[in-house]
């Protein structure tokens, strides 16, 4: 069985590797197979060299601010990529695993979001990953479209991360606090990959799953809570301030979402087991903080 793993090289492409043994890689450079995965036209030759059973695509554009003024560019990774993936292997009845996102969801503080909500992106990256979600699910290939969200590592270049850098330099800090989502460790989300791939026969059409941390937290909150661990564990000196603000007074060029809680029933009920608590998962990355994924 090969399973060929694109963006390889990414946050959760490494946490993949860490978890999930034998896998083919391919990425921009430093992978078994190097691609520019914005020429879709160079994918289909190397699928059918590769010829894997089953393709992880951890390959997205997901610089959200950046997408505003570069969309074309933005759905060519997001969209084209997953579409030709997706006729790859309704073509070859090879598995296709791709992840989408919380900010395909836009409105009022309620209820965690379920797969058939109805979805109303309000950012160029949130519209260009919901097409990659329809592209999918026309394709009706043989897929599992994983909405994840506010995913986070001890890696370089997320939102933790970045706080803790900035904790560690002695910077007092202001978050905003009026987006609440779910947190989710790459860890987790590897973890719950693993599982599924190993149900991969289960799968005979595109099935939309929400994987994330369980719970809720607002942006300032998951600062809050990095902070006081990072500190407890010695991973900074000392605690700082972290303000909380509104999203006004943090002035970026997408809009991002009030409230994009994931309910993770459905994921439960496919493999049988619980998505973990978002503020355990926290504790579990902060443990594991100086390890690196791979
Ligand atoms: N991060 C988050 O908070 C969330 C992420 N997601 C989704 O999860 C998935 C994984 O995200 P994550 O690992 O965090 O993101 P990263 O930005 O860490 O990884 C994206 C990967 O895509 C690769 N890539 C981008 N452009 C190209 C290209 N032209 N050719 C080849 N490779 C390319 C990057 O390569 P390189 O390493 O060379 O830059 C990188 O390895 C994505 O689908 C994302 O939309 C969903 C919700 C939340
Ligand atoms: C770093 C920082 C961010 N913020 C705010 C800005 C924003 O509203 C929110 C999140 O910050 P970022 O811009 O780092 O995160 P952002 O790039 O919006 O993260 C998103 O990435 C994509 C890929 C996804 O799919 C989403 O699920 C989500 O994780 O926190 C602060 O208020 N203070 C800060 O110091």
């Amino acid at each position: 069985m090969t399973t060929l793993l694109l963006g390889a090289n990414g946050q959760l492409g490494r946490h993949l590797r860490a978890e999930i043994d034998g896998l083919v890689t391919c990425a921009r450079s430093d992978a078994d197979h190097v691609l520019d995965l914005s020429q879709v036209d160079h994918i289909g030759p190397l699928l059918d060299r590769v010829r894997p059973d089953t393709i992880i695509n951890a390959a997205a554009w997901t610089a959200v601010d950046d997408a505003e003024d570069h969309e074309a560019e933005a759905f060519g990774l997001n969209h084209d990529l997953p579409a030709a993936l997706a006729d790859w292997c309704r073509r070859s009845d090879a598995l296709l695993v791709h992840y989408s996102t919380d900010y395909v969801f836009s409105g009022a503080p309620g209820r965690p979001w379920r797969e058939d909500d109805p979805v109303a992106p309000e950012s160029a990256y949130g519209r260009t990953k919901l097409a990659g979600e329809q592209a999918i699910a026309t394709s009706a290939c043989r897929a599992l479209v994983l909405r994840t969200a506010w995913v986070y590592s001890a890696l370089p270049g997320n939102f933790v991360s970045a706080i803790l850098k900035r904790a560690g330099e002695g910077q007092d800090l202001k978050v905003v606090a009026d987006q609440t989502g779910s947190p989710t460790w790459a860890g987790t989300l590897a973890q719950a990959t693993r599982r599924l791939v190993a149900l991969g026969d289960r799968v005979e059409r595109p099935e939309l799953l929400h994987v994330s941390g369980q719970g809720a937290m607002t942006w300032h909150a998951l600062a809050v809570r990095a902070v006081q661990g990072a500190a407890e564990r010695g991973i900074i000196s000392d605690i700082v301030d972290v303000e909380p603000i509104a999203s006004d007074a943090w002035p970026q060029k997408a809009r991002r979402p009030a409230w994009s809680v994931l309910d993770g029933l459905r994921y439960e009920q496919f493999t049988g087991r619980p998505l973990p608590d978002c503020e355990q998962a926290l504790v579990e990355c902060l443990d594991r903080w100086s390890e690196a994924p791979c």
